[in-house]
């Protein structure tokens, strides 16, 4: 990492990979010293990994948005485009070879677009496009994941709830990344005792686990409106029940936010009654992959969620929350936003680079407000466009906005 970043992270960032008072590792600081010597810009590697369907697509904008945005702010990045799932699976065999790995950890921040599709469905486990990325999480050692809510008022209209239930949501979804029943052991397939084939898999958790992710979710909520609740399956899982009571135990260190607990069924069908009553919400992983889809369509779109993935140590990723929607991969129809929305997480949280971050934000409000939309967000009366063309519209917010703070 590069560049005074040091001094210039932001408070989010430090609040959020400091949160857990662990310092950065020393190798990581005499990284971040050795090259902010080396340049008069500040200068990051940023590992870019655009996967499969239409990973490519939206990463491309970002990449081209991430270029504008530093050379308007003095930064230069230095891109390092490697294959991660199906891409790497086709060119080296598996989902992530350890150049893709090596690569991301080198870096200041990974930029993902998405992996996945029919092609290698059927593979075994171990040669799926998810196993890379579930690998990848994990060697990066991310288990933080930030996957904020927005109901943008430009896009009430895209919702498909009603408006006054829509209106105002701003919901921020932490979800446990890198354990739970996607990585707990025992699992694979056998047979029961009638003989009769099994699939079986296992949500575990330990205390510590628990532990650092509700540190970081109070520190996110107390930052916000001080509101957490903490969904789990309390009633019926063991690793539920334990997550619960470390969680009350975690709350002590917070007297000042105010602490929930809610079943994982209740909160599905609260987040569509009434997502208002929801500020920050921390849950294990795969709830939390499943709340945070379900929660993208209150903001209009699956295409509009970004993520940041954070840990104590290493680069953070960044990706959108939507997979490679084979569906409409290569049609030029994807929404860039989500991606070009993780590359300004990625900016806060992974650079401390919170001007830039808001340039970028800035830049894809004014888009909306000059009313490009891509299909998947389209309501009446406005412009409809394709991925490249919601980039480039994007790029031009973003000269629009420079040349407007010029003329101040
Ligand atoms: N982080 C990742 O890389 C993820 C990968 N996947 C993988 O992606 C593949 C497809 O999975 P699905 O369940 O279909 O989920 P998906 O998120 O790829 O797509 C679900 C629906 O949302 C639409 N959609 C998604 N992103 C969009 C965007 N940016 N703009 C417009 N529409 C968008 C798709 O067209 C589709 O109709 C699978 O192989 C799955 O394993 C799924 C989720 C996350
Ligand atoms: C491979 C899956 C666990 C990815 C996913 O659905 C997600 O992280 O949202
Ligand atoms: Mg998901």
């Amino acid at each position: 990492m590069a560049a005074a970043v040091q001094a210039n992270l932001s408070r989010a960032f430090e609040t959020l990979i400091l949160g857990s008072r662990r310092p950065v590792h020393p190798r990581r600081w005499a990284r971040i010293r050795c090259s902010a010597a080396a340049s008069p810009l500040r200068s990051y590697s940023i590992t870019l990994l655009p996967g499969d369907g239409i990973g490519p697509e939206v990463v491309s904008v970002a990449k081209d948005v991430l270029s504008l945005v530093g050379s308007l702010q003095g930064i230069e990045f230095r891109f390092r485009e490697v294959p991660v799932g199906g891409a790497a699976l086709d060119s080296m065999g598996v989902p992530l070879p350890d150049e893709t790995l090596a690569a991301a950890k080198e870096s200041d921040a990974v930029l993902l677009g998405a992996i996945g599709g029919y092609k290698w469905d059927a593979n075994e486990k171990h040669l799926k496009p998810e196993t890379g990325l579930l690998q990848l999480r994990a060697g990066l050692g991310v288990f933080a994941n930030l996957r904020p809510a927005t109901v943008l008022p430009q896009l009430v209209d895209s919702s498909t709830l009603k408006k006054e239930v829509a209106e105002g949501v701003d919901i921020m979804v932490v979800r446990e990344l890198t354990g739970g029943i996607y990585f707990g052991k025992p699992r694979g397939f056998g047979s029961n005792d009638r003989g009769e084939d099994i699939g079986f898999n296992t949500e575990v958790y330990s205390a510590p686990e628990i532990d650092r992710i509700a540190r970081v979710a109070f520190e996110v909520a107390r930052k916000r409106h001080g509101k957490l609740c903490s969904v789990d399956k309390a009633n019926v899982l063991e690793a539920s029940m334990l997550w619960r009571k470390r969680v009350n135990v975690l709350a002590s260190e917070f007297p000042d936010v105010e602490l929930s607990h809610m079943y994982v069924d209740n909160a599905a069908m609260q987040l569509i009654r009434n997502p208002k009553q929801f500020d920050t919400i921390v849950t294990n992983n795969i709830f939390g992959d499943i709340l945070s889809d379900e929660a993208s369509m209150l903001t209009g779109s699956i295409g509009m969620l970004p993520s940041a993935s954070i840990g104590d140590l290493g680069p953070g990723l960044f990706e959108p929350i939507h997979g490679s929607a084979p569906d409409i991969a290569g049609q030029d129809k994807a929404n860039p936003l989500a991606t070009v929305l993780s590359a300004a997480m990625l900016l806060r949280y992974g650079l401390g680079e919170e001007e830039a971050a808001k340039r970028i934000e800035a830049a894809v409000i004014n888009t909306l407000n000059r009313g490009f939309r891509t299909g998947d967000i389209y309501s009446g009366g406005m412009t409809l466009v394709g991925c490249k063309q919601m980039g480039e519209e994007v790029l031009r917010s973003v000269k629009t906005e420079e040349q407007v703070a010029a003329l101040h």
